[in-house]
């Protein structure tokens, strides 16, 4: 059976002014959920009110029919990479990943043909591809059930980000993931679900020429 995360009948306003009007939103562990939609239609707002961090005027969250108003504070549930880098800058790979994942886990780390070039340096000498990959990497293997990625591709180069669509496909044998950017070729490839966030709502996507329609992108 898998487990299932939902939010429901979301309602977010900043100043007055309604972003988030009616939204329900289910992800499936075994899911890639993907979350497109244009620039301040509210899909970082709606990450972070399901993550827990931001509040709502009205929400629901449910995993497997439990409520939670703050998921972030339940063990092994959900997790977040936020559209800016969130390690700290003075502490060596090494000592994050024992860190975010336990002394144990590191000896895997020392397979990833990317980080074991850059191992025992400091986060702050990273580049912001490398710094990406790691933060993706880090919250991919977490423990969490799942995973929310704000904007992974993000000043990533071609090759990494088909290395990153390799480790979320990987997660997604556990995990369910939610994923919003506007690499929107590489968010339609790597999910199984594809959403807009349109004057508030939530609208399924079957069609890319729906994406025209929704005005996010340009005459196909
Ligand atoms: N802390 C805040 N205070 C006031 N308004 C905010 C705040 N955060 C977001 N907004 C507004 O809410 C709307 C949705 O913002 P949000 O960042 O969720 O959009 P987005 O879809 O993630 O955009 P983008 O694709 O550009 O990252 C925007 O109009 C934004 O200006």
């Amino acid at each position: 059976m898998p487990d299932i995360l939902e939010i429901d009948s979301v309602i977010k306003s900043y100043n007055g002014k309604q972003v988030l009007t009616d939204i329900y939103l289910k992800c499936e562990t075994g899911n890639i959920v993907g979350l497109l939609g244009r620039n301040g239609s509210g899909k970082s707002t709606l990450l972070k009110i399901l993550f827990g961090t931001v509040l709502a005027d009205r929400k629901f969250i449910k995993s497997n029919g439990k409520v939670y108003n703050k998921p972030y504070k339940e063990t092994g549930l959900i997790t977040y990479l936020p559209q800016d880098n969130f390690l700290p800058h003075n502490l060596k790979i090494e000592t994050i990943v024992a860190a975010y994942l336990g002394e144990n886990r590191v000896v895997s780390f020392l397979d990833d043909q990317l980080l074991v070039k850059l191992w025992g340096q400091k986060v702050s000498s990273l580049s912001g591809g490398e710094l990406r990959y790691l933060e993706i990497k880090l919250l991919l293997e977490s423990s969490s059930k799942f995973v929310l990625l704000d904007e992974p591709f993000n000043g990533v180069a071609p090759v990494l980000i088909d290395t990153i669509k390799d480790l979320i496909r990987q997660a997604a044998l556990t995990k369910g993931i939610i994923l919003t950017d506007h690499d929107y070729r590489n968010v339609l490839d790597v999910a199984n679900t594809w959403h807009i966030v349109f004057d508030g709502a939530i609208k399924q996507i079957n069609h890319l020429d729906e994406l025209y329609r929704y005005g996010y992108i340009p005459d196909l």
